[in-house]
């Protein structure tokens, strides 16, 4: 049954910029605060990994510091070990993520090991977090496919994300990173993976890589999965999944939930002047279709 609320992840100005150069500080602090703005309440602010891997997200504990938090809205940050969440929390993150891989290739190529080591690394980010009070999301890359080894198995898929709920996350996120999935097989991979973790658990972030992305969406949302990641004007990509572009457009994610009667909380109008705004600040055009045709 489809749900009657959809909580979205916004994902841009993590996600989004992380694939971006040159994007100023003073950019990304507008962007979140026009995000918070328009509504959203779960932001995804930066991301505490190595500035020679990432030199986009090197930023990342001056935007806490400086971010005007504002009531209701949580402020996440991504973590891959025990010296990024120190500085998420010394930032002021109120929340972190832990992000592993479904398929080896991308685990060694994103995080520098294996999936085995990476669990074993994620262990004491979970007791530091747990001592803090601090929740701590996961994500599983690859769920529908690797730009390394192709097929990944659904079993292998719903295997990482058990072990990361069993860890402790409190919500576990599916990312079709390179968006390779189709409606039967996003759904077909959802319902395996509630077999191992609760249907409410659970979060679907697709990248549009294929313009499948809303098509995927739709169709596991039946499954009760009420949890949607999506990224502002499309913004993004993965940096060691060459060709990935964007996640789904948060605009284009909302105009279809509310199209369909589903309550979001987001003023449309104020998330699409959000995404315009970013757009022009890296001179390029929304990556949404409802931006653009309702800009046009
Ligand atoms: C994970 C590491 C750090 C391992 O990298 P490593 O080289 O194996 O780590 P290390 O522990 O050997 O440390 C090497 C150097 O990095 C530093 N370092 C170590 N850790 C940190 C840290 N947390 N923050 C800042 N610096 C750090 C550390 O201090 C040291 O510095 P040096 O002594 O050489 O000057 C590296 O591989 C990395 O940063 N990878 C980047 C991963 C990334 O950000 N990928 C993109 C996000 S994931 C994604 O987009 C997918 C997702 C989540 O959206 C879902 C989907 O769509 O599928």
């Amino acid at each position: 049954m489809m749900p009657t609320k959809v909580s979205i992840f916004e994902v841009g100005a993590r996600d989004g910029l992380q694939n971006e150069k040159a994007v100023t500080t003073a950019d990304k602090l507008l962007l979140i605060d026009k995000l918070g703005a328009a509504g959203l309440t779960r932001i995804e602010a930066g991301s505490f990994v190595s500035p020679k891997w990432v030199p986009q997200m090197a930023d990342s504990a001056e935007i806490f510091k400086r971010l005007n938090k504002r009531s209701g809205v949580v402020y996440s940050a991504l973590t891959p070990n025990l010296k990024g969440l120190e500085l998420a929390l010394d930032a002021g993150a109120d929340e972190v993520a832990i992000f592993g891989a479904a398929s080896q290739s991308f685990s060694q190529r994103n995080i520098n090991c294996s999936i085995e080591e990476s669990i074993e690394r994620f262990i004491p980010v979970m007791e530091r977090a747990s001592a803090s009070n601090v929740r701590v999301r996961g994500y599983v890359s690859c769920v529908l496919g690797c730009p390394y080894e192709g097929d990944i198995a659904v079993s292998e898929v719903a295997r990482v994300a058990e072990i990361l709920y069993k860890m402790g996350c409190y919500e576990i996120s599916l990312g079709d990173t390179i968006g390779v999935g189709t409606a039967k097989n996003a759904r077909n991979m959802v319902e395996a993976v509630a077999n191992k973790v609760p249907v409410d658990k659970l979060a679907l972030h697709f990248h549009d890589t294929y313009g499948q992305a809303l098509a995927n969406i739709l169709a596991c949302l039946e499954t009760g999965v009420s949890v949607i990641d999506s990224s502002v004007a499309g913004l993004g990509g993965c940096p060691y999944a060459k060709g990935a572009s964007g996640n789904l457009a948060t605009e284009d994610l909302v105009y279809m939930l509310h199209g369909l009667g589903i309550d979001t909380g987001i003023e449309l109008q104020q998330l699409i002047d959000a995404g315009n705004s970013i757009s022009r600040a890296i001179g390029r055009a929304s990556g949404s279709k409802v931006a653009l045709a309702t800009t046009a």
